[in-house]
């Protein structure tokens, strides 16, 4: 059986869905710890995170970090999406495309795993291709409902359809493969 994992979150519905996509296979066990959030590529936010978890937990840390990136924005407001999100709503998101035809948007999800303090975190990346919409579907997490996938957004999907398909769902699915691999080398 695996060690449980240490998963540094604020996020409820993220850590909802961890657990739902990882265990019982890998026990999840949680921490809300406010990280700071450096300005970076995604994969710097989320390796920072990590590296500042692993002092302060002093021992093995996961965290996450989700981007929203915009075609017609160059990537942006990637690792920014919390805030854009906090500040302009679903309306908001997608009136930042309405000077641009293409809508098509990328949902990001970055892993990092880090053994313990001063330990490089290794990352895992999911990637789930849509388009940004006007809201459908219940507001219970960000901004599921403005993302469309093949037709629904996230927030049309039963729960165990995002975590089949979702950028989350697919990170998970590579940090899953490497943990599998070191229990075999142990
Ligand atoms: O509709 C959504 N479907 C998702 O699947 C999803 N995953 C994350 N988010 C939102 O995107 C921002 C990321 O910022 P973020 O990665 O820094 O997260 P956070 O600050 O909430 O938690 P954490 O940093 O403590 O883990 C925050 O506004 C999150 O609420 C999502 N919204
Ligand atoms: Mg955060």
């Amino acid at each position: 059986m695996a060690p449980p994992i240490q998963f540094i979150t604020g996020n409820a519905n993220k850590l909802r869905e961890v657990k739902a996509i990882l265990e019982p296979q890998i026990e999840i066990q949680s921490q809300s710890l406010d990280l700071e959030e450096i300005q970076g590529t995604i994969e710097e936010v989320a390796e920072s995170k990590c590296r500042r978890a692993a002092d302060l937990v002093n021992g093995p840390v996961l965290v996450e970090d989700t981007a929203l990136c915009f075609n017609a924005l160059g990537g942006l407001p990637g690792p920014y999406i919390k805030w854009f999100l906090d500040k302009t709503g679903h309306q908001g998101l997608n009136n930042l495309l309405a000077a641009y035809e293409d809508k098509s948007a990328e949902a990001v999800c970055t892993f990092a795993y880090s053994p313990g303090p001063g330990r490089d975190p290794i990352i895992f990346q999911g990637r789930t291709p849509g388009r940004i919409v006007p809201a459908r579907g219940p507001s219970k997490f960000g901004w599921d409902p403005v993302f469309e996938f093949e037709g629904k957004t996230y927030a049309e999907m039963e729960s165990a359809e995002k975590n089949k398909i979702s950028h989350r769902a697919r990170a998970l699915k590579k940090l899953q493969t490497w943990f599998e691999s070191q229990q075999e080398t142990a």
